[in-house]
């Protein structure tokens, strides 16, 4: 546990105990998660780093109800995510996490417009008519509001995917190398927008990069290694993220 957990879980807005994932069986069982105990602040930009294979994804999937834990606990916003049904899992997914993937996951036959509100016209939400002018603004995404994704670039397509997570004003955001396949200018545009939704509107975030330049936008990053917690560290820069994973041996 980090020093400063006990501030964490006062204002977490999700939290891990005691998570195993363990894939397979017998001699052929992975153990991808062997016993996570984390806490994500509300209001704060967290980065998941570690090497490859080291569980960055299967945590985030388990965190946001995505998929099954073998054991532990996993709660968002105050939910114990082991307890719901299928409907309250797909209900806590859709109005509480927002998400952000690296292959974007727009629907090719809608409009940016309509990709950006298709959650939560799902849901039969009303679209806060304000907040979504104001992301949009923030995303520059006004021009392309009619365009269909393969009508936009890879970073406009990241934007429209960035705005779908906050528009309905989810509890957390999870995003998986939200930057994996963007160049460095539209990676440095996604990833002011999440900071500032961090700074301006209180948004959580927590994000798995590969990237230490990705990691520095972030006010937390937490280091796995062989399915467990390992280290974090705070105000992070990319020299300080690179020299910590030189010595976890990821180069
Ligand atoms: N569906 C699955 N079936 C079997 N093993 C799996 C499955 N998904 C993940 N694993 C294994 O679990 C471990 C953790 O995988 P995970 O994808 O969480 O790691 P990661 O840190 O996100 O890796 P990367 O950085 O390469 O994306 C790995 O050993 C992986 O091979």
């Amino acid at each position: 546990m980090s020093p400063d957990s006990g501030r964490h879980l006062r204002d977490a807005v999700a939290t891990a105990r005691g998570l195993t994932k363990v894939y397979g069986r017998g001699e052929a069982a992975v153990h991808a998660l062997a016993g996570v105990d984390i806490d994500f602040a509300r209001g704060e930009f967290t980065a998941i780093m570690g090497p490859s294979g080291s569980g960055k994804s299967t945590l985030m999937h388990c965190m946001a109800a995505l998929d099954t834990p073998t054991s532990g606990q996993v709660v968002v916003d105050g939910v114990d995510v082991s307890t719901l049904g299928d409907k309250a899992l797909t209900r806590l997914r859709r109005d509480r996490i927002g998400f952000v993937f690296q292959s974007f996951n727009l629907v090719p036959t809608l409009s940016a417009a309509e990709n950006i509100t298709l959650p939560m016209d799902i849901a039969g939400r009303k679209v806060d008519k304000d907040w979504y002018d104001t992301v949009v603004g923030i995303l520059g995404l006004g021009p392309r509001l009619s365009h269909r994704p393969n009508e936009l670039s890879g970073g406009q397509q990241q934007r429209v995917a960035s705005a779908r997570a906050l528009v309905g004003r989810p509890a957390i955001v999870f995003a998986d190398e939200p930057t994996g396949n963007l160049d460095s200018r539209s990676s440095a545009e996604v990833l002011g927008f999440l900071r500032r939704s961090v700074d301006e509107f209180g948004q959580s975030i927590v994000m798995v990069t590969h990237e230490p330049s990705a990691a520095a936008y972030a006010d937390r990053v937490v280091f796995m290694a062989d399915g467990s917690f390992v280290d974090e560290m705070r105000r992070p820069t990319a020299e300080s993220v690179l020299d910590r994973m030189k010595t976890m041996g990821d180069l």
